[in-house]
């Protein structure tokens, strides 16, 4: 698994999928999310690997311990390189879902790395307390979701930039801070609540950043890609 940022491919079918990947002419990280994934299946994800791509398949997995457990079996055969559930499933389910990953990669292959999503990017300290009822500050929330993440043995969590640093001081550099709704600077913000810029997310303590519409939706998206990469990467 590479550090480069991950690219939401959040596209309703497989035809915009390679209009959109033939534009690069190098590997790229990507993410397949849930609205390709229903449309296309598992297809998908064979064939953007087939182009040598590292793969974020995001599913988001939420159910009873061995429902999660046997998906995550039929999910690690597909071979990419990081699988995602929900930390609200709690331990039980997380353990279970590590259970099915280790199960089901195949002989010889790497296991995919494992994060839970702790709190939504797209959701504020209000609407937790008000919708959710979880009576902490957001950030104390999602504190808590990566210590029983981490309990679980899993690899990292995905959370805003503006929990990354507090993660990484409780769980560990080598606890995964996976960080989308990242927006360059003046850029909309669409849906998402707890923005970051890809340098922002690099000096608070990011491990991966995940971009979608900043890039998928540039006039150029090649371009796009380059300046978030360089703002991420500069030293
Ligand atoms: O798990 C995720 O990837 C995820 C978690 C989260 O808290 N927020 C979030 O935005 N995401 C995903 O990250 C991507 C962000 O896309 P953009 O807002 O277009 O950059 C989408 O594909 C979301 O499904």
């Amino acid at each position: 698994m590479n550090n480069k940022p991950i690219i939401a491919l959040d596209f309703p079918s497989e035809v915009e999928v390679f209009n959109f990947l033939n534009k690069f002419s190098e590997p790229l990280f990507v993410k397949i999310g849930m609205e390709l994934y229903m449309q296309e299946g598992p297809d998908i994800v064979r064939k953007v690997k087939e182009q040598g791509h590292d793969i974020f398949l995001d599913l988001k997995l939420h159910d009873i311990p061995n429902t999660v457990k046997s998906a995550m079996k039929g999910l690690a055969k597909l071979g990419v390189d990081l699988v995602n559930v929900h930390a609200a499933g709690g331990i039980n389910m997380m353990e279970g879902a590590l259970e099915g990953l280790e199960a089901g990669t195949l002989a010889g292959k790497k296991r995919a790395a494992l994060i839970a999503v702790t709190q939504l990017t797209s959701t504020t300290e209000q609407q937790m307390q008000n919708e959710q009822k979880i009576n902490l500050s957001l950030l104390d929330s999602v504190l808590h979701y990566a210590s029983i993440t981490k309990q679980a043995g899993l690899d990292g969590v995905v959370c805003s930039v503006h929990e990354a640093g507090a993660i990484r001081e409780v769980c560990g550099e080598e606890f995964l801070r996976v960080t989308p709704g990242i927006r360059l600077a003046g850029g909309e913000t669409h849906d998402q609540k707890r923005i970051a810029t890809p340098d922002g997310a690099r000096k608070d303590g990011s491990s991966l950043i995940v971009v979608g519409r900043a890039i998928t939706n540039a006039e150029d998206p090649v371009a796009a890609y380059k300046i978030v990469r360089e703002l991420w990467e500069e030293q």
